[in-house]
C-alpha cells in the first residue's frame, strides 16, 4: 500500500533557480565527473519521495552537484544532511542552502570522492537500531554519477554483509539513480536476459526496487542513456550466508561465460587439470544441472553453488586462493601448488 508523505514540511526563503545557480556560478559540467544534472522539480521531488519518510532523519547525500535534490531534501526537513561532493565548484551554491536552513538542518559539507569518504563518521550515534528491527533514521540518496555506480554498489554491498559504515547503525536504506540498463540488471530476476553477476549480488544482500525511469531529457547535459531509480533495503538474512569475497567469485566466474552452460564459468573456479572434475563434484553437491546456463539459475541455487564450493576448498585448501584473474606468474605459482 502506498504511503502518504506530507511535502514541503520546511520552507526554504526564495534562492536562485538551479538554472540560474548553474548560469551565476558558470558551473559548466564535467564530464569526466560523470556530471547530468536534474533540472525538473518534479521528477527531483519524486526521486525524494522513494526515499518514504525521512523527516528528522539524517541523510547522506552522493554528488550534490548545484544542489537540485538537496532542495528538495531539505524541504522535508532532516534532522542532518551529509552532503559528498567531489566537485569544489559547487561549495558556494551548497553553502546558499546550508544556510537557508540553517535554523532546522545540520548540514555537513564535504569535499572529497564518495569512494574513499567515511560516511559513518559524520551519522550520530543515537540512530543505530538493531540490525534485525526496522531500519535506522538513515538513508542514503544519490543522482549518482555513472562512471562510479557499479563500483560504489559493489562496495557498499561488501560493507553491508560486514555491517560496517553506514550500515554499523543497521539496515541504512538507499535511493539510488543507475543507467537504466544497470538498474535492469540489479532488479533482473531468474530468466530475464539482463541477470548478471551485479543481479545476484544485489539481491543476496538487499531487497531491490526498481521504482521508476527517468528519461535522459530531464538532465542537462541530456546523457546518451535514460536513468533508473532504485531502492535498496539490507535484508536482514542473507540468502548465501557466506563471505562476500567468496560469494562475488564464485557468482563472477559463473557469469563469466553468459551464453554457454553454467558449468564452463564454474570450472574456472579451479585449476586447468582439475577444473572439469571439481567443478561437477561441485554441481553434484548442490544439486545443479550442469547445462543450466547463468541466466537460468536462482538466487537459493547460487547459494547451493556457493556453499558446495565452499565445501570443496574445505576439502581442497589449496584451491581456495586460485583466482583466474589473478596476474599469469601469480596464476603459475597457483597452477604448481595445486599439483
Ligand atoms: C549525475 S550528477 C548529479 C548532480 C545533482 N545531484 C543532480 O541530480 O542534478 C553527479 C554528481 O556527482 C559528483 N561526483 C562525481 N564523482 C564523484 C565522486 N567520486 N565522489 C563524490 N561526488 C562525485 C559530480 O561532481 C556531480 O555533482
Amino acid at each position: 500500500m502506498a504511503t502518504a508523505h506530507k511535502v514541503s514540511q520546511l520552507r526554504l526563503p526564495p534562492l536562485p533557480s538551479i538554472k540560474d545557480i548553474i548560469r551565476l556560478y558558470k558551473l559548466r559540467a564535467l564530464r569526466e565527473l560523470s556530471q547530468n544534472f536534474l533540472m525538473e522539480p518534479r521528477l527531483i521531488d519524486k526521486i525524494v519521495r522513494a526515499a518514504g519518510h525521512i523527516e528528522n532523519h539524517v541523510v547522506c547525500e552522493v554528488g550534490p552537484g548545484p544542489g537540485g535534490i538537496t532542495r528538495s531534501i531539505i524541504r522535508q526537513a532532516p534532522r542532518k544532511l551529509i552532503l559528498v561532493e567531489k566537485d569544489r565548484r559547487f561549495v558556494p551554491s551548497l553553502e546558499l542552502l546550508a544556510d537557508a536552513c540553517r535554523d532546522r538542518v545540520d548540514v555537513d559539507i564535504i569535499t572529497g570522492d564518495i569512494l574513499k569518504t567515511d560516511i559513518a563518521h559524520y551519522i550520530p550515534k543515537d540512530v543505530t537500531t538493531d540490525w534485525y528491527d526496522s531500519p535506522p533514521q538513515v538513508n542514503l540518496i544519490g543522482n549518482l554519477p555513472f562512471s562510479i555506480s557499479t563500483i560504489l554498489m559493489i562496495r557498499w554491498l561488501e560493507m553491508i554483509s560486514k555491517k560496517e559504515g553506514p550500515w554499523a547503525y543497521g539496515r541504512t536504506r538507499m535511493t539510488l539513480t543507475f543507467q537504466k540498463e544497470v538498474a535492469e540488471r540489479m532488479s533482473a530476476r531468474m530468466l530475464d536476459k539482463q541477470r548478471c553477476r551485479l543481479s545476484v549480488m544485489c539481491q543476496n544482500w538487499c531487497n531491490v526496487n526498481y521504482k521508476f525511469d527517468i528519461p535522459g531529457a530531464a538532465f542537462l547535459p541530456k546523457p546518451e542513456v535514460d536513468v533508473g531509480v532504485v531502492t535498496l533495503t539490507p535484508l536482514k538474512h542473507p540468502l548465501i550466508k557466506l563471505p562476500f569475497k567468496l560469494v562475488e567469485k564464485v557468482v563472477r566466474q559463473i557469469f563469466s561465460m553468459r551464453q554457454k552452460y553454467s558449468i564452463r564459468g564454474a570450472q574456472t573456479l579451479f585449476p586447468e587439470k582439475v577444473r572439469e572434475e571439481m567443478a561437477l563434484k561441485m554441481y553434484k553437491l548442490a544439486e545443479i544441472d550442469p547445462v543450466t546456463r547463468p541466466f537460468q539459475i536462482a538466487n537459493m541455487e547460487f547459494a547451493r553453488i556457493c556453499e558446495a564450493y565452499n565445501e570443496i576448498i574445505k576439502m581442497y585448501p589449496e584451491f581456495e586462493n586460485y583466482d583466474l584473474r589473478a596476474p599469469k606468474k601469480v596464476l603459475q605459482a597457483q597452477q604448481d601448488t595445486s599439483q
